[in-house]
């Protein structure tokens, strides 16, 4: 459905170079839920703008749902859907008349827009909204009548830039069930931009994980994680200023991975979390250092992230992954 070869794009700002993308290559077969996982500013919103024609590469070279992104790009928008970020809503109009609208655009009788876009409403909970105006109705509700509009004219690959960013975790849950409805019942392809790791990992077949510019890791979720292997210890330290010495206890457990320190937070991974935190705590007791938390659990995501690039997704300003709602659908 999707692939792409060296896709690049350079931004000239105040005189200044800006290399937002600097060569991707992906593959995205049809039927695939495929998530683009980064912190902010990693590239991910300038990839999905030159997949879905707005932008022009500067480089490289691909083909969107069969047809080539530089030589058919009326092609390529005919076949896909777009959600963008900020969703495409005028405040003022009816829902139902968008969606309408939006069909027509596509070439669609008004019968055809009406009869499909009255389906995705009852599909996408939103039955009894066709006259209601986008400014009154719930940010939930708003965010799937960008995704009505983004499927009205069938596309069988859609591509959503954020799409759950601001809405609150029933809401959220509820749209990730809407989009493995997609794949499920019409067999959609989706490629998704997301900073949340528990979206990625809920919900995409395969993750592929953007910093600076370029993928730097590519795999289904466990794949990905059972790369980091062992276990993470976290483990507080009582006074930041004897997080070095914490440190340095850490670092002298058996196969103990260099430490990280994080203000009083010293983080690393050890083969073995259970026996590590025995021996740690002995070690601690004879150092005359306190702790007020110590824990060991399996690697996620932002582990993948912070091996590959010595940093971590959640400290970047990309917003924590959400508490899991109640109910939450796995
Ligand atoms: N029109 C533009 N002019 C100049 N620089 C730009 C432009 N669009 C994006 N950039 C820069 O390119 C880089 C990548 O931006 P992009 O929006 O693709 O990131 P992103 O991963 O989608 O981030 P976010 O999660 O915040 O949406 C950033 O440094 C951004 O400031």
């Amino acid at each position: 459905m999707i692939e792409a070869r060296g896709l690049a794009r350079t931004f000239r700002r105040r005189k200044q170079e800006v290399h937002a993308v600097t060569g991707v290559d992906l593959d995205v077969a049809a039927g695939e839920i495929v998530g683009f996982l980064g912190p902010n500013g990693a590239g991910k919103t300038t990839t999905l703008r030159m997949l879905t024609t707005l932008l022009t590469p500067t480089a490289g070279t691909a083909t969107v749902a069969g047809c080539d992104l530089l030589a058919d790009p009326v092609g390529v928008r005919r076949r896909i859907g777009y959600v963008s970020q900020s969703g495409s809503t005028q405040p003022e109009a009816l829902a139902g008349e968008e969606v309408v609208d939006h069909g027509r655009l596509y070439g669609m009788s008004t019968a055809d827009a009406v009869a499909r876009g009255r389906r995705l409403f009852t599909e996408l909970d939103l039955e009894g909204l066709w006259e209601r105006k986008p400014k009154a109705m719930s940010g939930g509700q708003r965010r799937r009548l960008d995704i009505a509009m983004g499927l009205v004219h069938e596309p069988g690959l859609v591509f959503l830039d954020e799409p759950t960013t601001g809405l609150d975790p029933q809401a959220r849950a509820n749209l990730w069930e809407h989009v493995r409805g997609l794949r499920e019942e019409r067999g959609t392809t989706v490629f998704l931009t997301t900073h949340y790791l528990d979206e990625a990992d809920a919900l995409c077949d395969r993750i592929l994980v953007i910093d600076r510019g370029a993928i730097v890791a590519e795999g289904t979720p466990d794949a990905l994680k059972s790369r980091v292997g062992g276990d993470v210890l976290t483990v507080t330290a009582a006074r930041a200023d004897r997080a070095g010495e914490l440190a340095r206890l850490v670092a002298g457990l058996p196969g103990a991975e260099p430490p990280q320190v994080h203000g009083d937070r010293v983080v690393a991974r050890v083969p073995h979390g259970g026996s590590a935190l025995v021996q740690l705590v002995r070690e601690l007791d004879a150092a005359g250092i306190g702790v007020v938390g110590v824990e060991s659990r399996r690697p996620s995501l932002d582990d993948v992230f912070l091996g590959l690039t010595g940093r971590s997704l959640r400290e970047e300003g990309a917003p924590a992954a959400l508490p899991e709602p109640e109910g939450a659908l796995q």
